[in-house]
Order: structure tokens, then C-alpha cells, then sequence
């Protein structure tokens, strides 16, 4: 089980900043989608070449022509890139292919999907590397989470990895581990507090004492 850091308020050299303190408890950077619509791929690349040791996501939420911009991430240095669950199998199909030529991954975010048992399932046939599940900004302000969701892929996902974002804090995690996920992302429950790098090494122990339980 591996831990996601999500940078998604912040500029590049903040967000640089922000993982040299955490990173020797992280597994992946996320640069989020606020930070690629403000920053551009730049972020990615300026990420990937201070941390070359760690993993870097680039949350693009491809929505279409999607092996051409799995193409451009993947130039700038991202290992994973998003496309959204609610695209069509013919982008998903592109993304894959295109990650697949470039030796990187696709996780595919389930944001606003509606069936996600059948959806994914699709999804896996298609041989995504994560199927997330993900509360986004706006349905956590009204106190949504997606703990249930991550239940109902772990039940029908065989190939994929499983992951989940969205909103998840310290007080939370122990729920979101005992199913097991392969990845776990975490924005503001490490980046809105005073002291980051206790906060990411505090997750950090919960799951690696959950990956040997
Ligand atoms: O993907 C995200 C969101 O849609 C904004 O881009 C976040 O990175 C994701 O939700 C994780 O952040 P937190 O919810 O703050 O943990």
C-alpha cells in the first residue's frame, strides 16, 4: 500500500517546498488539477527533476483525446496519469495504449461515476493499472465520502489496483486501510496542517503496521 501526497493549492516552488518536507514519507506526488490548470506541465516536470526518486502523478482528468495527452505528461516526466472514469472506452482504450508504449500508468478517477460496480469492471476489462474512488472538493463540503465505494471495487476489481482520494484525514485512515487499497492519496489532511512532515509520517506508519497486520 503505497501513500499519495495531492499538491493542489499550491504554486510550483511551494509545492517543492512543501515535499522536501514529507518526502521521506511519501510514495507518490500528486500534481493536482488546480496546479496543471494554473501551472501547466511545468509542475511536472520541475517535480520529477527535484524528486527524481519519487513516483509523480500528473491528475490531468483526461476527459478525450487522451493518448495524446498521456503522450504530453508522459514527455514531462509523469509515471501515472488520470483519465476520468466517465470518459469513452475509446479513450480509455487510447490512454492505456499510450501509457503502455511509454512504460507508464493510468489510474482512472471515478469522480461523478453513478454505477461504479459496473463501471469498473468495464474499467478493468480495459487493463487500467488503479481504479480510484474519489469524493471530490465539492461533495466533501457536504459530507460525502467514498469509504463504501472503495468496498465495492475491492468486491469486482481483479487486475487493477484500487486506490482512493478525497478528503481523507488522520482520524480516517485506520477506515479507508482495513480495506486494503494499493494506494492511498491524501491532499489536505497532510497539507492544511501546521506540522506536514508528522502528519505524513503518522499515515505512513498506520499503513505500512495495516500492509504486515
Ligand atoms: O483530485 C483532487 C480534487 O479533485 C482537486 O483536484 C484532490 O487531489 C483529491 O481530492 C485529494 O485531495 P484531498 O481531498 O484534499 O485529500
Amino acid at each position: 500500500m503505497k501513500l499519495q501526497l495531492a499538491l493542489d493549492l499550491v504554486n510550483i516552488p511551494e509545492g517543492i517546498e512543501l515535499v522536501k518536507e514529507v518526502q521521506e514519507h511519501i510514495d507518490v506526488v500528486e500534481i493536482g488539477t488546480p496546479v496543471v490548470i494554473n501551472e501547466g506541465l511545468h509542475a511536472v516536470k520541475a517535480m520529477k527533476e527535484a524528486f527524481p526518486n519519487l513516483e509523480v502523478l500528473a491528475d490531468l482528468k483526461i476527459m478525450d483525446a487522451a493518448g495524446y495527452e498521456v503522450s504530453q505528461a508522459a514527455a514531462a516526466g509523469a509515471d501515472i496519469v488520470t483519465i476520468l472514469g466517465q470518459a469513452e472506452d475509446a479513450s480509455i482504450k487510447g490512454a492505456v495504449e499510450e501509457a503502455k508504449k511509454q512504460g507508464k500508468q493510468i489510474l482512472v478517477d471515478m469522480i461523478a461515476v453513478k454505477d461504479i460496480k459496473t463501471r469498473a469492471q468495464e474499467l478493468d476489462a480495459l487493463g487500467v493499472d488503479y481504479i480510484c474512488v474519489h469524493t471530490g472538493y465539492d461533495l466533501q463540503a457536504v459530507g460525502q465520502n467514498s469509504f463504501e465505494d472503495l468496498h465495492t471495487i475491492k468486491s469486482v476489481v481483479k487486475n487493477a489496483k484500487t486506490a482512493i482520494a478525497g478528503g481523507i484525514k488522520l482520524e480516517t485512515l485506520p477506515e479507508v486501510i482495513k480495506e486494503q487499497p494499493d494506494l492511498v492519496i491524501v491532499g489536505g489532511g497532510i497539507t492544511s496542517k501546521d506540522d506536514k512532515k508528522a502528519a505524513a509520517a503518522e499515515m505512513q506508519k498506520l499503513i505500512k503496521e495495516a500492509v504486515h497486520a
